[in-house]
């Protein structure tokens, strides 16, 4: 359970959030909608703990966000933001692993449990045959699932994703809620996510806030 309580949050001097409160079951396909530039984005950064909120809090079973630690919060809680820099070179299957960060000790080397993680993932996927390809020759959808890989192998209960679907095509969108559907309802992840596409909003989530 999530409770975001009395959050008022912006940058610098500028609020963007007023006094916004709302509660995510852990069985919540959870959809965020609105206008541009409305502050989607901005609630799940103080979500995530990226930015600290003026007023409020948010808590995750009862406890506050502010007191995890930086790892313990990564096993909490996964971020697919909505831009993310792919443009250095790495193989599909490294970029994944570093989503294994918070499991990894000071050295970063990663473990047997690290790579079977990313063997699991990327066969739940169905992306075991671009392994060893270059992320920057992927296409936009297929690079929008190795993100989302990315994000699985870091094993929260919570999932948060801002506009997983932008930039895709109607096909490719419907892949990619499907795919979080069934990681909501099959491996009872909580997932919360900002859609632009109404249609969308209404046939996938469980719970929206306009
Ligand atoms: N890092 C930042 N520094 C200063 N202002 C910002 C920053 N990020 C966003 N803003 C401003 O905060 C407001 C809300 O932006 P936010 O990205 O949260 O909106 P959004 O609802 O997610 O928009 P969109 O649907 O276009 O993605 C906008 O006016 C934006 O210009």
């Amino acid at each position: 359970m999530i409770e975001i309580k009395n959050i008022s949050a912006g940058y610098l001097n500028k609020e963007i959030l007023k006094n916004i409160s709302c509660d995510i079951d852990k069985k919540d396909f959870f959809g965020i909608i609105g206008k541009n530039g409305t502050g989607k984005s901005t609630l799940l950064r103080v979500l995530c703990n990226l930015i600290k909120p003026y007023y409020g809090n948010v808590l995750i079973d009862g406890r506050n966000i502010n007191s995890f630690s930086r790892k313990e919060f990564a096993k909490k809680i996964s971020f697919l933001p909505q831009y993310i820099d792919t443009s250095l070179s790495f193989t599909v299957s490294e970029f994944i692993m570093f989503g294994r960060y918070p499991y990894m000790n000071m050295l970063k080397i990663p473990s047997d449990d690290d790579y079977a993680a990313v063997q699991k993932v990327m066969n739940f996927l169905y992306i075991k045959n671009f392994a060893e390809r270059d992320i920057n020759e992927l296409s936009g959808g297929e690079k929008q699932i190795v993100l989302i890989a990315q994000v699985l192998v870091q094993e929260t209960d919570i999932i948060v994703f801002d506009e997983p679907t932008s930039h895709l095509d109607i096909g490719n969108q419907n892949d990619i809620l499907e795919i979080l559907k069934d990681l909501n309802e099959k491996c009872d992840k909580t997932v919360i996510l900002t859609l632009h596409d109404l249609n969308a909003a209404g046939e996938f989530c469980s719970k929206l806030v306009l």
